[in-house]
């Protein structure tokens, strides 16, 4: 099953001179339990991509369906709804609330989603031990390192077991190394969970862990080739 499907896509910001066009006519399918990274230069239209899929940002041409629903029939508040439901976010600045322990942060989406206190702070701390972060729920992100961080943001993104993980240059902030474990724990998640991953970055050494690699070049698809778990976790 696809749970991404987009048909004949143009993305264009700006006006008359100023016009940018982010997305050409791009068609894309990804299928539920995919690994896959988009990558490319600064500019290509990896972020308007993730954006599209993440219904963060609306298409100006073409479908876009997730899960089998068609983005276009969604209003603003349903939007906020599905995406809550199905879609866990990652980004490069982690985006974790300063004042909140690691475990409130990743509690977040559960008492967004209502879910009672006792019981979302049980499936937090079960999302953290499985980032390896068990350890560290009482502390604050600005006591954590990078790649601490971003383990939180990645804990926070599948506490509601989402379907789709999209992750915007989930490693921009951090060293080779530590960029190199973060990939290799989704890795490792995508293939204990079955969840779907669409990660984007512009450094080629992280493609060795996808299982899907999709080149973006001036807003279109270029090379898109399937891998064998050449580095799984
Ligand atoms: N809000 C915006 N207003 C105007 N142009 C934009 C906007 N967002 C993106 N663009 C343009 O659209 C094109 C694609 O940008 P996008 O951010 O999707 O690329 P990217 O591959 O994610 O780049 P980066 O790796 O630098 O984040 C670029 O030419 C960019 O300048």
């Amino acid at each position: 099953m696809n749970i991404v499907e987009l048909t004949h896509v143009e993305k264009a910001y700006g006006k008359d001179q100023g016009r940018v066009v982010a997305l050409h006519n791009l068609s894309l399918q990804v299928q539920a339990g995919e690994f896959a990274c988009v990558w490319g230069a600064s500019g290509s239209g990896k972020s308007t991509l993730l954006n599209l899929i993440g219904l963060l940002d609306r298409a100006d041409l073409g479908a876009v369906r997730v899960d089998g629903t068609d983005c276009a029939t969604l209003g603003e508040s349903e939007a906020a709804q599905f995406r809550n439901a199905t879609i866990g976010f990652v980004f490069q600045g982690f985006n974790l609330v300063p004042v909140l322990s690691a475990l409130e942060n990743v509690m977040l989406p559960l008492q967004i989603a209502a879910v009672p206190a006792a019981e979302g702070k049980a499936r937090a701390l079960r999302a953290l031990a499985d980032v390896g972060l068990e350890q560290q729920a009482r502390k604050l992100p600005d006591e954590m390192s990078g790649g601490q961080r971003q383990r939180v943001a990645i804990a926070r993104a599948l506490v509601n077991d989402p379907k789709l993980v999209l992750a915007d240059e989930p490693t921009a902030n951090l060293d080779s190394v530590t960029a190199e474990s973060v990939i290799a724990l989704m890795r490792k998640l995508n293939n204990e969970k079955g969840v779907t991953f669409v990660f984007s970055t512009h450094d080629a050494r992280l493609l060795g862990y996808a299982g899907r690699r999709l080149e973006l070049s001036d807003g279109r698809i270029v090379t898109d080739t399937r891998h064998a778990n050449e580095r799984a976790a």
